[in-house]
């Protein structure tokens, strides 16, 4: 049998249920009575434990915790358990009915909890031994479930569900750790309420072995929800249908639309579990962005590239003919894999994500970033290292773009405080950094960042609070947030592709670099660059204090641009030959431009494989906007305003001259096939 569990030394705060905290009241609440809380005193007393009683009401919650403080200087955990009961029918619940409930049951937990949180906290920060706190909301089923007679206390119970799950977001950083039960059991509440046989089943004695396990230092569990009672123990969490999208391009959503699609917006076929606001807002902009992709718009939120200004190489305006995303922004797609890689349920590494930084990056770009598309990143943990001060923890992360495969990410994330495990120190599977050659750099670049820029880096998409809350940078051990690795990753990059590589992201292979000091917002970054072939050796300075911040780093650079890059040459031949379409279904008479108020699909075909398709959709009318691409081989968009696309159409318009003042936008990698022609070959039928 595995050894038991023990307590040694921990402050625990039980309230109510004739626990060490219990005004001793019936069950309404009326009375007061010190003998229920002093003979569980006895109990505890009798077999060799300490305890003391308190008579207060949860609502001075602060006089509960300062009892347990005066009595053994600190609180480890707490047990919010005290409750009343004033049942009435809706239509019979009086006010004081609905106060008292939540006096007792909400606020109660709420002024308790509140009481013990900041020793909790002083508790973590006080000692480097880890110490779990913890505390315990008691729910009910009839809060879950609702229950007849019950509606004040269903709401109050439930209330504290909410309570709970908030506080075990906040605290999961802190190391307390909040879990809600929802027991059935004989207390005094129930025992007028149940018959004798269901009361024969249902003890106390049945619920505290959960209670302790969620209480102990190994239980590693946090926000859940657990029914208990008569034995048996379950855990509840939320379901969620895939859900239907009702609002369709161009047209209102309407409460028909809701009717008709009452059945498959409650079917569970193919549900999920969200677990947390964040999982439950990716599911649905999972369902949203495959309800556009079947539309005909490719984008998908978490990682649409559009309008990033800070990622931009030279260029900050989208619209821009060169309009191109800054290669080092590859992190940042595959950062939301990274962060469900499983890397925070290490076991045996408990990690504090406040002492979490970013301490090296390798990036390798196979291809030019599309400015928009859906990209897809698959990430795998495989090393873990133990450098003393702190634990690294090597991630790789490939990152696709349909079939092709975009970038390569290799992250390093330095957990401080996170090593001393006895684990090796290197490891074969990562990409190291290189010193710089002993002379002089060739080249040295200083740019300041500004006061704003870890808010615009957060806006690019990198959204870690380490970079703009100062709580929780303060958690951190910083006097004020830190800007981003990506910050000055980014900024190093730009400066290296501006000054060797032409401002051309298509230059761009790869790029490896160690954090070593933090950087703050508005101090001043200098690259000093060394060039050696396609390689340039890299470092970077905090202009201010001299402090180095980036080392070891190289950015290689392909010899031409990245042969399956964006060819201006490519886009402009494509808008000729769109053109083109547009000016022989033109001369074809009305009839044609009637017969192809349809849709348009055009193809283009690079090494036997579809390489762009295309839906020019005139449905609603002649010289409806062109939206494209569709295709999850190919990224192309092309885009016209109505006017200008008729005026192509009519042959009114050179095809160059809009193309090149940005009237006709197509961006894409073209190479001429068969398939146009026979595509229209087609149109010439029709
Ligand atoms: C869950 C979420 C995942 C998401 C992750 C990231 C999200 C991002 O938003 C986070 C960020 O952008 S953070 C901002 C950028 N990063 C930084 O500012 C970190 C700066 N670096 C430091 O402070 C220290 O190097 C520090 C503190 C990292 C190390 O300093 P020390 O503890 O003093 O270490 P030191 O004594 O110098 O060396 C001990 C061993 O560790 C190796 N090492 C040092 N710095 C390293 C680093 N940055 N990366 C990798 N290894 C590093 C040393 O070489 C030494 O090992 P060995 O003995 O084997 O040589």
């Amino acid at each position: 049998m595995s050894a038991p569990l023990t307590f040694d030394g921990k402050v625990v705060l039980v309230t109510g249920a004739g626990g060490v905290n219990d005004l001793g009241g019936n069950t309404k609440g009326e009375g007061k009575n010190s003998a229920a809380a002093d003979k569980v005193v006895e109990e505890i007393k009798a077999k060799g434990g300490k305890a003391v009683a308190n008579y207060d009401s949860v609502e001075d919650g602060d006089k509960l915790i300062q009892s347990a403080l005066d009595a053994y200087g600190k609180i480890d955990i707490v047990i919010n358990n005290a409750g009343i009961l004033r049942d009435r029918t809706f239509g019979r619940l009086s006010d004081l009915d609905w106060d008292l409930i939540h006096r007792v049951h909400l606020r109660g937990s709420f002024k308790v909890t509140k009481a013990a949180w900041n020793h909790m906290k002083k508790q973590k920060f006080g000692r480097q031994v880890v110490c779990y706190t913890l505390i315990i909301m008691t729910c009910s089923a009839a809060g879950i479930y609702g229950n007849f007679g019950q509606s004040n206390y269903s709401a109050a119970k439930l209330g504290l569900l909410g309570l709970s799950n908030t506080l075990a977001l906040e605290g999961r950083a802190l190391n307390i750790h909040c879990n809600t039960i929802a027991p059935i059991a004989r207390s005094r509440l129930t025992q007028n309420i149940l018959s004798a046989d269901m009361l024969e089943t249902l003890k106390p004695e049945y619920v505290a072995p959960l209670v302790l396990w969620l209480c102990h230092e190994q239980c590693e569990e946090n926000g859940g929800l657990f029914e208990v009672g008569a034995g048996w123990v379950g855990k509840l969490r939320w379901e969620r249908s895939p859900g239907h999208v009702l609002l369709q391009k161009n047209q209102p959503m309407s409460p028909e639309a809701v009717r008709d699609q009452w059945d498959s917006i409650c079917s569970f076929q193919d549900s999920t579990h969200p677990g947390s606001i964040d999982q439950s807002l990716m599911n649905m902009l999972e369902m949203l962005s495959k309800e556009q992709a079947d539309e005909g718009l490719v984008a998908n939120p978490t990682s649409s590239l559009g309008n990033n200004p800070a990622m931009a190489v030279g260029y900050l305006y989208e619209g821009h003919e060169n309009f191109a995303c800054l290669p080092t922004f590859g992190v940042i797609i595959s950062q939301a894999a990274v962060m469900d890689s499983g890397l925070t349920s290490i076991p045996g590494l408990n990690i504090d994500v406040t002492q979490v930084l970013h301490g090296e990056h390798y990036l390798k770009c196979m291809q030019p970033l599309p400015t928009s598309g859906t990209l897809v990143s698959k990430a795998s943990i495989v090393d873990l290292l133990d450098k003393g001060s702190g634990a690294i923890i090597v991630i790789n992360v490939k990152t696709y773009h349909g079939q092709q495969l975009v970038c390569n990410n290799q992250w390093s994330v330095f957990v401080v405080g996170g090593g001393g495990f006895g684990g090796k120190k290197s490891s074969p599977h990562t990409e190291n950094t290189v010193l710089p050659p002993s002379r002089e750099p060739d080249a040295v670049v200083v740019e300041a960042t500004t006061k704003e820029q870890a808010a615009l880096y957060r806006l690019s998409g990198d959204r870690n609070p380490l970079h703009i809350d100062p709580n929780f940078s303060a958690m951190g051990g910083f006097k004020e947030p830190i800007l981003h690795g990506l910050c000055s990753f980014g900024f190093a990059s730009r400066h290296i592709l501006k000054h060797y590589g032409n401002n051309d992201p298509a230059r761009f292979c790869a790029i490896k670099v160690r954090f070593v000091k933090p950087v703050l917002p508005g101090q001043s970054l200098r690259t000093e660059m060394w060039k050696e072939g396609n390689r340039v050796h890299f470092q970077c300075k905090v202009k201010e204090t001299g402090n180095l911040t980036l080392s070891g780093g190289y950015v290689d650079l392909y010899e031409e641009a990245n042969p399956k890059s964006l060819q201006p040459a490519a886009d402009l031949q494509s808008g000729l030959v769109f053109a083109e379409i547009g000016r022989r279904i033109a001369a074809s008479g009305p009839a044609l431009v009637e017969k192809v108020k349809a849709v348009i699909s055009w193809e283009i075909t690079q090494d036997g494989q579809t390489a762009a398709l295309w839906t020019i959709d005139l449905k609603s009318g002649p010289g409806a906007l062109i939206k494209g691409p569709y295709s999850g081989k190919a990224d192309l968009t092309i885009t016209a305003s109505d006017a200008d696309f008729m005026a192509l159409v009519q042959g009114k318009v050179n095809p160059q001259q809009a193309f090149m003042a940005g009237k006709l936008k197509l961006k894409g990698n073209i190479m001429l096939g068969q398939k146009l022609d026979v595509i229209l070959k087609d149109f010439a039928k029709l």
